[in-house]
């Protein structure tokens, strides 16, 4: 579904992304570990055409698509749940999901794709958030949103750059369970990630990203079957976890956990 063959990018200073490939199947998770500065973010925008890269291709659903402007990379099928979520502090929630629904981008007639009221039901507390703004919201909350204006712009292919950074460990957990959840629907996932224990939880396949190559890429049953690997692997990306002063229970829905 998403073919990206010997991509080349960077940006004035120099190459970043050096020939990277990776091919990854419809309704997979595809995780991307490595270090600070490896190139994640660089990767996943070069998908999302925020990027331009010097070489490569970039082939989503077989079409080529390095090169193109971001929004139209952005209605063909592509969603973004940047770093650092993005959230507008001063627009509410109700407010962030009328504009990802844009008319534009609305669902198919058929109800096959995502709806406020679908991402409601996935996300009940975003709707006893929904007069809230951005930043009154807690770190998970504004992860969901950011999750939840992305799949209201129908994508088939979704880039989440370390959506769980800065979470509690307990939130950074179920928001790997959403990345599950959403890709039973079918969806595709590159996911990046600091830490390679977090990424086997949820990926399909595991590539690890080192000075801007891919150094390893497996499915995530030889990785988990191979503690040599793991091991040396563990080594590139292990980080502490990150510190939270404390997790906020019933973050997911009001029932709690
Ligand atoms: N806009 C930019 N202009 C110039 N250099 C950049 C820019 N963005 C990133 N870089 C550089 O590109 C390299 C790769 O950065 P990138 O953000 O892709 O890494 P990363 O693996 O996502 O790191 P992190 O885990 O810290 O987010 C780094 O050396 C970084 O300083």
């Amino acid at each position: 579904m998403l073919r990206i063959d010997r991509l080349c990018a960077g940006y004035a200073g120099g190459t970043v992304l050096h020939e990277v490939s990776l091919d990854v199947r419809a309704g997979t998770v595809q995780a991307v570990v490595g270090r600070n500065g490896a190139g994640k973010s660089t990767l996943v925008h070069s998908v999302a055409g925020l990027v331009r890269p010097y070489a490569g291709r970039i082939e989503i659903g077989g079409v080529q698509v390095a090169g193109r402007q971001p929004h139209r990379i952005a209605r063909s099928g592509v969603g973004l749940v940047p770093q650092g979520r993005r959230v507008f502090s001063r627009l509410t929630v109700a407010e962030h999901l009328v504009l990802a629904a844009a008319p534009w981008r609305a669902a198919t007639p058929g109800g096959e794709g995502w709806t406020v009221a679908r991402i409601l039901e996935l996300l009940p507390r975003l709707g006893n958030r929904l007069r809230h703004r951005g930043d009154q919201l807690s770190g998970g909350e504004q992860q969901m949103l950011a999750i939840a204006r992305a799949l209201l712009g129908q994508p088939r292919l979704l880039l989440l750059d370390e959506p769980c950074e800065g979470l509690a460990p307990d939130l950074a957990a179920r928001v790997r369970e959403l990345v599950g959840t959403l890709a039973r629907t079918g969806l595709t996932v590159l996911l990046v990630e600091q830490q390679l224990r977090h990424a086997v939880e949820v990926g399909d396949r595991i590539a690890v990203l080192e000075y801007g190559r891919v150094v390893y890429d497996r499915p995530v049953h030889e990785v988990r079957a191979d503690p040599d690997v793991l091991a040396a692997m563990l080594s590139v990306a292990a980080v502490p976890e990150p510190s939270a002063p404390r997790p906020v229970p019933g973050l997911w829905s009001d029932a709690g956990h």
